[in-house]
């Protein structure tokens, strides 16, 4: 690839989680990287090894889980087996981290003022009183009403939404590097939402912050992403830029997560429902794992799909683009 050295480079990241006397692989050889100001959205069903992904990548896959292979580069340096400590110390400055679950990010019992202060005071040199007031320009820019008078509040005392600007507002405090944002404007109404994608495109272009964003809302997608990774079963479907993903979805995973018709201006509507539902991991089909759901599935499904690279960027993991070797330009690796 050309252009500036990546932010994150993940390659053939594997992560399992041991069953009985065996193990279940969640996370099966995904490989993506993000350059410096640039965006790649993960989508998929729940279950289908996104939140894993994205948690193996800041070293917070949750215990018994591990990583079992692969690798995941930050700005150059192998930080795939790193220690809690070096790690801890990556979230709190140049990873910047939101998770589905704001709660776990924020100390119940301390006011989010002084949160956000400390974690701009860890990191940057600058006087607390310089701090609060980043902390409340933070907060006012997230959309949170009296941001002076919240900046007092303790996390129990706001709606869940709010708690999740407040984790948005420590992510975005230290000017990091990679953010990883998991459902990150779920629980919020539009006009929020518009509000916090504005800044977290503004990161983008004013510090190069390289975005993982994990979403099921595909005017999310159009509005944020440069790239999409479809996955299903741990696996990447389908890995493409997100216009062209949008427009002309190849696998048959992606078409019908998009609906019948697809198209960059179904803003704000959420991925569609595929009839069947994902099988636990321990269950997934052999070969593809998409198979025992699809409309065009063959006997070759049975096999594990080679994953096909087209000169126009795009890449699937689907027999239908099998032969594409005859396509000019189209690179098969066989996985
Ligand atoms: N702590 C855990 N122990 C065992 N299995 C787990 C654990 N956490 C997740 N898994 C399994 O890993 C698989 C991938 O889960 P993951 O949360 O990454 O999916 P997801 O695509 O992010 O879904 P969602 O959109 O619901 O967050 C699922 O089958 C899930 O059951």
């Amino acid at each position: 690839m050309n252009g500036p050295a990546p932010v994150l480079d993940v390659v053939d990241l594997v992560a399992e989680f041991p069953m009985g006397h065996g193990h279940v692989t969640v996370v099966d050889g995904v490989s993506f990287s993000v350059a410096p100001g640039a965006s790649v959205g993960l989508v998929g069903e729940s279950g289908s090894g996104k939140s894993i992904t994205a948690m193996s990548v800041v070293g917070m896959i949750p215990a018994p889980g591990r990583i079992t292979g692969g690798s995941v580069r930050f700005r150059g340096q192998d930080i795939t087996h790193a220690s809690g400590k070096s790690m801890r110390a990556l979230r709190g400055k140049e990873i910047g981290l939101v998770l589905q679950d704001p709660m776990t990010a924020l100390n119940p019992v301390q006011r989010i003022g002084p949160q956000i202060v400390e974690a701009i005071r860890e990191h940057q040199d600058v006087s607390r009183s310089g701090a609060a007031a980043r902390a409340v320009e933070l907060l006012g820019q997230l959309g949170i009403p009296s941001p002076e008078r919240r900046f007092h509040e303790y996390p129990h005392r706001l709606s869940g939404g709010m708690r999740q600007r407040v984790v948005l507002a420590i992510a975005l405090a230290n000017d990091p590097s990679l953010l990883v944002l998991d459902e990150p404007t779920t629980a919020l109404d539009v006009t929020v939402q518009a509000q916090i994608l504005d800044l977290i495109k503004e990161l983008r272009t004013r510090v190069g912050t390289a975005i993982v964003l994990i979403t099921h809302d595909v005017g999310v997608v159009a509005e944020v992403c440069d790239d999409v990774i479809v996955m299903y079963g741990g696996r990447v479907m389908e890995h493409a830029p997100a216009s062209l993903l949008l427009a002309d979805p190849l696998h048959p995973y992606t078409i019908g997560l998009l609906g019948s018709v697809p198209s960059a201006g179904t803003k704000g509507e959420k991925l569609a429902t595929i009839p069947g539902a994902v099988p636990s991991p321990a269950d997934m089909p052999r070969g593809c794992p998409f198979s025992n759901r699809c409309k065009n599935v063959m006997t070759k499904c049975e096999e594990r799909p080679p994953v096909v690279q087209f000169p126009d960027g795009r890449s699937v993991a689907c027999w239908l683009h099998g032969d594409a070797a005859g396509v000019p330009g189209a690179a098969v690796r066989h996985v």
